[in-house]
């Protein structure tokens, strides 16, 4: 297992030149440590959870590594630089929960996109072709281009989503942090979340995407990072993303429950279930020893 306790000295890297974070340490001006000694690494061409319950500086994080927060200690770098030089370059792209924006501002769907391109235009912010060509291939790649006139305010959650994730493609981010993607959206839209995102994985793109709905884990991260105020754990998905590790995380907080008898199997597999949920979406271990669940065939990959 590649369980690591806190660590105290930096990640050495074997992660490429992805996104690497040494004992980052925040603290807000009120005093309050959200993020204390956090160490992990990914290479490039993954797709990385960040898991954790609230509070525990899933969002300290990714402001962090968007420059928005001062580290009072210990470094980030991404694809191989420090934060303020990657940001220069529009390397880092972010993909907000709904909640974090004001929607009374009266905006169309495209320029909302077109913000992607800000950081490719000039100081005058004028759009050339290839900036409309960018939002344009954006908006269809995320399935939005009949939407592109209309006010972002009248889009549903799931719509919104969609449109965020077309801005970060419209920058042409090669690090992507999600946050949340896909609380309040409907299953199809996550099916057309996860398959975008392994997409852009193909790419060779970092993806570090923070969520709640533990049974879409497994599904599609190469990687998890689990976090309570400093890394727990982080590693490949299926040797970190264990039952011990979970519960050791939400400490006590996770509605869990273990289920036993014949009448539940449809199949032959005997072995208890423990169902482990934070979200709508449960995670569901098989055995004593809280194995993931085997893929069948049929199953969505
Ligand atoms: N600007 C701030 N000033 C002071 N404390 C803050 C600030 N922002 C967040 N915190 C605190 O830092 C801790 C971590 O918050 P953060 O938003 O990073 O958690 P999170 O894991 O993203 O939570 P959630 O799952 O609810 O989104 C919390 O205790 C929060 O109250």
């Amino acid at each position: 297992m590649n369980e690591r306790a806190p660590s105290r000295g930096p990640v050495s890297s074997d992660a490429g030149q992805g996104l690497a974070v040494s004992n980052a340490t925040v603290t807000y001006r009120n005093g309050h440590t959200a993020l204390r000694d956090a160490s992990f690494a990914i290479p490039t061409g993954t797709i990385t959870a960040l898991v954790g319950v609230n509070g525990s500086g899933k969002s300290t994080l990714f402001k962090a590594i968007m420059g928005f927060v001062r580290l009072a200690q210990g470094e980030i770098s991404i694809l191989g630089q420090p934060v303020e030089r990657a940001l220069k370059q529009n390397l880092v792209a972010y993909v907000p929960q709904s909640e974090d924006v004001d929607w009374n501002f009266p905006v169309l769907v495209e320029d909302v996109v077109m913000m992607g391109r800000y950081g490719h235009m000039g100081m005058m912010r004028i759009p050339r072709h290839a900036d409309r060509e960018a939002v344009a291939a954006a908006l269809a790649r995320v399935g939005m281009s009949d939407f592109r006139k209309r006010q972002i305010g009248e889009l549903s959650g799931g719509q919104k989503k969609r449109v965020f994730l077309a801005r970060a493609l419209a920058q042409d981010g090669r690090v992507i942090l999600l946050d949340e993607p896909f609380t309040g959206v409907d299953v199809k839209t996550e099916d057309a979340i996860i398959k975008l995102l392994r997409a852009l994985r193909a790419e060779g793109r970092v993806m570090l995407v923070s969520t709640h709905n533990l049974g879409s884990v497994p599904e599609f991260c190469d990687r998890t990072v689990l976090l309570n105020r400093t890394v727990l754990a982080h590693g490949r998905t299926e040797e970190v993303f264990t039952q011990a590790n979970l519960e050791k995380t939400f400490g006590g907080v996770l509605r869990h429950f273990v289920l036993g008898g014949a009448g539940l199997h449809e199949d032959d597999d005997r072995r208890r279930l423990a169902v482990i949920t934070d979200d709508e979406r449960p995670v569901v271990f098989y055995g004593e020893n809280g194995h993931m669940k085997q893929k069948r065939s049929g199953e969505r990959e």
